[in-house]
């Protein structure tokens, strides 16, 4: 689960500012799962070429234990996007962030540019992936297409661009997202790639957050956009199981073996009858506390 691109631990993609050596510099210390080097939105015209040689030098000169990922400016929509990847994509970071994205002919301009990458310096096909980030109703209408294109491995809402396309405001409730989150997890889950949610805004607004966050991970979101790294502790906190779901999982994960092998019928554990459907929620959430890094076969033998 950890190595493989697809699958790997996502619950937290921090964004820091590309054009901000000390974030950049000590951006890797916090444990965000992801780092988004951000030269899109967070970075001013006048800067933009500053923000991207910059990206670049510390993704080839720094060490960084999290995934790596860039946030380019869109590449037709914006006069940015083309030069952003000329320079970053040979400094091979993890992954592309492409934001905006509206049709999947735009997932396809910045694979070829990766692939064109990926065969001049000899690596293998697929080193570098891409995030698609939904922020409009035009990509919300084609978000099925956009996350069946092969090279997608995650889809994102960024829902500050979302809420002003769609002439309304964020609210507490989040009413005004429900319907673009469930679309895009619909979307994600039909093409089996991973999901983020978007950020939340307010870094002073602490209860706000969890509210978001524990919505987000029972809507399904495999993770969270961030922006500081307060919310990095709070989002691994929520997306990690606790001890008694993990005791749980291995009771009913235990119990589903021994039918197998004794040819048992209909089984239950603490009480609740136990189906194929909850066996595969028990076998998930035995993989998130691995990811995570729990030892789970030390909780194995004591229970
Ligand atoms: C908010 C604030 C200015 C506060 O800074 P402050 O410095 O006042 O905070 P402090 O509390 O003093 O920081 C304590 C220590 O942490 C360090 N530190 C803080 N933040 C860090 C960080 N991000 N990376 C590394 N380091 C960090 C700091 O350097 C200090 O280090 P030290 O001095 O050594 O103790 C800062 O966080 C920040 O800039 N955030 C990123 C904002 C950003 O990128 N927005 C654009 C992306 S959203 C968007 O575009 C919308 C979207 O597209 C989204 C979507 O698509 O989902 C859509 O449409 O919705
Ligand atoms: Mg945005």
């Amino acid at each position: 689960m950890m190595n493989d691109p697809k699958t790997r631990l996502r619950r937290t993609m921090m964004f820091v500012p590309g054009n901000s050596p000390k974030m950049i510099n000590s951006a890797d210390i916090y444990g965000a799962d992801s780092l988004m080097f951000d030269v899109e939105d967070a970075i001013a015209v006048t800067e933009k070429d500053t923000a991207r040689y910059l990206v670049a030098n510390a993704l080839k000169t720094l060490k960084f234990h999290s995934e790596t990922v860039v946030r380019i400016n869109h590449p037709t929509q914006t006069p940015f996007g083309i030069d952003d990847l000329k320079v970053i994509l040979p400094a091979k970071p993890d992954m592309i962030r492409l934001p905006k994205v509206e049709d999947v002919s735009e997932v396809e301009l910045v694979t070829g540019e990766i692939e064109r990458v990926e065969k001049e310096n000899g690596w293998p096909e697929g080193t570098i992936n891409i995030i698609g980030a939904i922020e409009s109703v035009k990509g919300l209408y084609n978000v099925r297409e956009i996350c069946r294109h092969p090279r997608l491995i995650a889809i994102a809402l960024g829902a500050e661009d979302f809420i002003a396309n769609l002439k309304t405001q964020r609210t507490k409730t989040g009413i005004e997202l429900y319907y673009a989150r469930s679309q895009i997890l619909m979307a994600a889950r039909d093409a089996e790639i991973q999901c983020m949610d978007t950020v939340f805004s307010d870094v002073r607004d602490m209860e706000g957050f969890e509210r978001e966050v524990t919505n987000s991970r029972d809507m399904g979101f495999d993770g969270k956009s961030v922006i500081h790294p307060k919310q990095i502790t709070e989002v691994h906190r929520i997306y990690t199981p606790d001890d008694k779901q993990l005791t749980h999982a291995l009771k009913v994960l235990a119990a589903f073996d021994d039918s197998l092998k004794n040819h048992k019928g209909v089984l239950a554990v603490d009480g609740k009858m136990i189906d194929g459907p909850i066996v595969v929620r028990a076998q998930r959430i035995v993989d998130q506390a691995k990811a995570a890094g729990i030892d789970v076969e030390k909780k194995r033998e004591e229970i």
